[in-house]
């Protein structure tokens, strides 16, 4: 797990690092500078290279001077563009300033005409602060169009640091190097695009350096794997938990198939799907290893949900049930008698939207899945809004309701309801197809069933089924991926993981 900054958060630890372990400005920035100088020189290690630098009043300015210098001494063919106003520098850009010109770098006031081979974008950093219009906006574009390897010291300028979005205009980098900390702004969208190959840059700022901060956003990484549940060898089926899957309908019999398939594939036990009459056959014929537990208009609901309640170890409820009278009783009486976690999808959601009054009658740990249309259903929000914001609203709605919220898009947020969250950096745009979500549902289902922390299960299950997704873009590509390839994906990814703990 890795901590992802926001730019607040990275300012109180930049003031940490110098503060209260006593860590020098000036040498902070030198190693900054030396970390993108080294970038720089190992993809153009000619210095015959031309090289232009574009700098800003602030101390990402200051780390451009410095970079402008490291490589001038090393021979390289490098002009600095000092956009910004010297007046208002940073004291650590005019002392960069200073040096710089000691040591015989020229610094302009113009855009110079020549073409060059590198731009190095040192404009603005994490202290940009407002939409970039005017002259800046006119230089960021300038940039962009010009030709030439571009490279962003410590975020691409115009990109916001929390949000990822493009304040009015942004750099579009080929190379971002980044200081100390990954910054939200650059694995969220748009701001991934604009980040380009990222690299992280020890310059002596580390977790250490956080204190009492408690960073909201974290990532998972393959190395997050070995908390998977673990298995043992003196086991039987109902060591790895009962999962009951409450799923689909009446010519909606796939969503059942995926969740359940998914679910046993992610290692549980025994797997129930609570399913209209009418899915008895495919259901039987499709995953043979499911226990079916089948009702239909004239089903006892009460009943028929106490005993199944009573035998899980955890739920998942709504694929493609559909919104019909039936589905709605059932879910109804489900989420009021669960004690056990639950993970509520798509028609589910769609419930819950219409009857917001829901939310008070589930007593047990929920996770939500909603992907973009969902949430925008359960929160009256509109979709632009809630793309725009997705970290935030997420978040929201989880301490709100005090549930976990697995917002779906191309980063998916997992949201606790303690405030922190988790953006999942695993998949791929071949897993935007039909009944991708309801192999997610199973596969957290799973999780949970098998006992693992709630807010794990939820954030592990999006990183493992994303890396499902990358498995089955290997094998298929992404244009033809199919529900049912992520499915076999998760058998390589877990396969890889046991030979990974077996060495
Ligand atoms: N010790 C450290 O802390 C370390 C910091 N490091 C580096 O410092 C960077 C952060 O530096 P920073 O805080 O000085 O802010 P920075 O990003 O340079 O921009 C601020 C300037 O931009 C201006 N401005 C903002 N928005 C604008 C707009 N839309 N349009 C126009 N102007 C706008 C703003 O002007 P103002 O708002 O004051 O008018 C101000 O002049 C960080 O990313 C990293 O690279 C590293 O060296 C490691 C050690
Ligand atoms: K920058």
């Amino acid at each position: 797990m890795k901590y992802i900054l926001n730019s607040r958060e990275m300012k109180q630890c930049d003031e940490n690092t110098m503060r209260r372990r006593g860590m020098l400005s000036a040498v902070l920035m030198e190693r900054a500078a030396l970390a993108t100088m080294q970038e720089i020189v190992k993809r153009y290690p000619d210095p015959a290279t031309k090289v232009l630098v574009v700098c800003g009043s602030g101390n990402n300015g200051g780390d451009g001077v410095a970079v402008a210098r490291l490589l001038y001494l090393k021979g390289y063919n490098v002009t600095i563009y000092f956009a910004g106003n010297r007046e208002k520098a940073t004291e650590e850009t005019k002392r960069q300033m200073f040096i710089a010109e000691q040591y015989g770098v020229e610094i302009s006031d113009e855009y110079p005409k020549d073409i060059v081979d590198v731009i190095v974008d040192a404009l603005f950093g994490i202290g940009l602060s407002r939409e970039v219009t005017g002259k800046y906006a006119e230089i960021l574009q300038k940039m962009t169009e010009q030709d030439g390897y571009k490279v962003a010291v410590d975020i691409a300028s115009g990109i916001s640091a929390d949000t990822g979005a493009v304040m009015g205009t942004a750099f579009a980098a080929d190379l971002t190097v980044t200081f100390g900390f990954i910054k939200a702004g650059q694995l969220l969208y748009p701001g991934a695009e604009y980040t380009g190959e990222l690299k992280v840059a020890d310059i002596g700022i580390d977790e250490q350096s956080l204190y009492e901060i408690k960073p909201e956003l974290k990532v998972l990484e393959t190395s997050d794997l070995k908390r998977l549940p673990r298995r043992v060898n003196r086991s039987n089926k109902g060591s790895y938990g009962k999962l009951l899957i409450l799923a689909g309908s009446k010519q909606m019999a796939g969503a059942a198939v995926f969740a359940a398939k998914a679910a046993y594939r992610m290692g549980c036990g025994l797997v129930r799907v609570a399913t209209v009459e009418e899915n008895r056959i495919i259901l039987q014929e499709q995953v043979p290893e499911a226990v079916l537990a089948v009702y239909n208009n004239g089903t006892d609901v009460v009943k028929f949900v106490e005993t199944q309640l009573h035998w899980a170890d955890a739920v998942v409820a709504g694929p493609g049930i559909s919104q019909s009278d039936l589905s709605e009783r059932m879910l109804y009486e489900l989420l009021k008698r669960i004690q056990v976690p639950c993970l509520c999808d798509a028609d589910a959601l769609n419930l819950l939207s219409k009857h917001p009054d829901w939310w008070k009658l589930v007593q047990s740990p929920l996770v939500i899945t909603p992907h973009l249309g969902e949430m925008a259903r359960l929160t009256g929000r509109p979709i632009t809004e809630i793309r725009d914001r997705l970290v935030q609203i997420a978040q929201e709605f989880a301490m709100e309701h005090q549930i976990t919220v697995v917002l779906k898009d191309a980063r998916t947020i997992t949201a606790q309801p303690d405030g922190q969250s988790y953006i999942n950096v695993s998949g791929n745009h071949g897993m935007a197809t039909a009944g991708a979500g309801d192999v997610l549902s199973g596969v957290v289902g799973a999780l949970l069933a098998q006992k693992l922390d709630i807010y794990l299960a939820a954030a592990l299950g999006v990183f493992i089924h994303g890396l499902a997704g990358d498995a089955a873009a290997e094998r298929v590509g992404h244009c033809a991926m199919m529900a049912s390839d992520i499915v076999d994906g998760l058998m390589d990814v877990l396969r890889k993981q046991e030979d990974t703990k077996r060495q």
